[in-house]
């Protein structure tokens, strides 16, 4: 029998896109609730504990929630995409190239959180370098970021595409988290092996899908002797063994003008670049991916295939 997977807030943004990754997949049963039904406590109760595996697309409290409901039926296994569950030790981090072990730890967790896209991008850039001794105790680590602004949500959907909508945004680019106490801080410091949270400055722009995250580092304040091509190979040690996270040749990215932020829209791959001078002193790290696809929705489906692989 094929496994039932619920997607709880499969009307959502994250929600529709992996429904839409799904469509026309045999080896899976989809349970819906109409969307009129969407906030039904007691059908998504019910739904929820009919599941192998419930991936939930809801805001925090409302994933807290959705756990609590199947706490104690151990035949439900969980994808959360939300922030509630990442830097909780019960739950596996569900960003598999991260290391060589957390695929792994993916396939046998009953409880999964998948990463905030932000953080993909800054943590498959720092973490690999704290790993190799490259990036050193104490380092301060900035990172700045552009999304699409479906990173928004339904909400900010209707801010950036209605322009009648009492809270509309007209900029074509805008900072926010101003503050910077951004809810994807922690994720990062605590998986990009950090022992000193990063400056972390994201920003919009007027475009539905992608990312760019960067972390610029001075090369005198790193390890010794590291250069803009053992940044690099460090990288591409790292991501060896696998088609989903990769890095561009130094050649390649050397030769690039401009890097595009919707490169890699509706793919659920990511591309890393150093970019830099040849003996220069500071190098740039870029991440290139779609928000929805590997920082959200296509990571959470590359979830369930490792979980449904165990
Ligand atoms: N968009 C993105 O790029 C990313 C999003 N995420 C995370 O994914 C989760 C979903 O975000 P996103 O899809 O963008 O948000 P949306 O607002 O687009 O969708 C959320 C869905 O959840 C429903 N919902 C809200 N509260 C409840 C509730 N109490 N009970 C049942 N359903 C509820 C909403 O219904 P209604 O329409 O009635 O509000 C809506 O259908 C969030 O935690 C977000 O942080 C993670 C990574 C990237
Ligand atoms: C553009 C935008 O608003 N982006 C969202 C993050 C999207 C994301 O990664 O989702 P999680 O909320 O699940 O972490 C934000 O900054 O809050």
């Amino acid at each position: 029998m094929a496994p039932k997977i619920f997607i709880d807030g499969e009307h959502g943004t994250t929600g529709l896109q992996i429904r839409t990754r799904m469509a026309g997949r045999r080896d899976v049963e989809l349970l819906s609730i109409p969307e009129a039904e969407r906030r039904n406590a007691a059908l998504r109760e019910d739904m929820l504990n009919s599941a192998d595996i419930a991936i939930l697309c809801l805001p925090d409290e409302a994933s807290k929630e959705a756990v609590q409901m199947v706490s104690a039926n151990n035949n439900v296994r969980v994808i959360d995409t939300s922030t509630a569950f990442r830097v909780n030790p019960g739950w596996a981090y569900g960003f598999a190239e991260m290391d060589g072990a957390q695929a792994d730890k993916i396939k046998a967790a009953r409880f999964v959180a998948n990463p905030g896209c932000y953080p993909t991008g800054a943590i498959g850039l720092i973490r690999p370098l704290r790993a190799a001794g490259l990036l050193p105790d104490g380092y301060p680590v900035t990172v700045n970021a552009v999304s699409g602004y479906t990173g928004g949500g339904k909400q900010m959907i209707a801010q950036m595409e209605n322009p009648d909508h009492p809270d509309a945004i007209t900029a074509p680019h805008f900072l926010y988290g101003l503050p910077l106490t951004h809810k994807h801080v922690p994720e990062m410091t605590v998986h990009g092996l950090l022992d000193r949270a990063p400056i972390f400055s994201p920003s919009v722009g007027k475009f539905a899908q992608g990312m760019i995250v960067q972390v610029p580092l001075h090369l005198d304040d790193l390890a010794e002797g590291t250069t803009m091509e053992s940044i690099h190979a460090a990288l591409v040690a790292h991501y060896a063994g696998q088609n989903i996270v990769t890095v561009v040749p130094l050649a390649e990215s050397k030769a690039l003008p401009r890097v595009n932020a919707v490169e890699l829209e509706g793919k659920d791959t990511m591309k890393l670049f150093v970019f830099g001078t040849p003996g220069g002193s500071h190098v740039n790290l870029v991440a290139l991916l779609d928000n929805l696809g590997k920082g959200a929705s296509g990571a959470a489906v590359q979830n369930m295939d490792l979980m449904l692989a165990s």
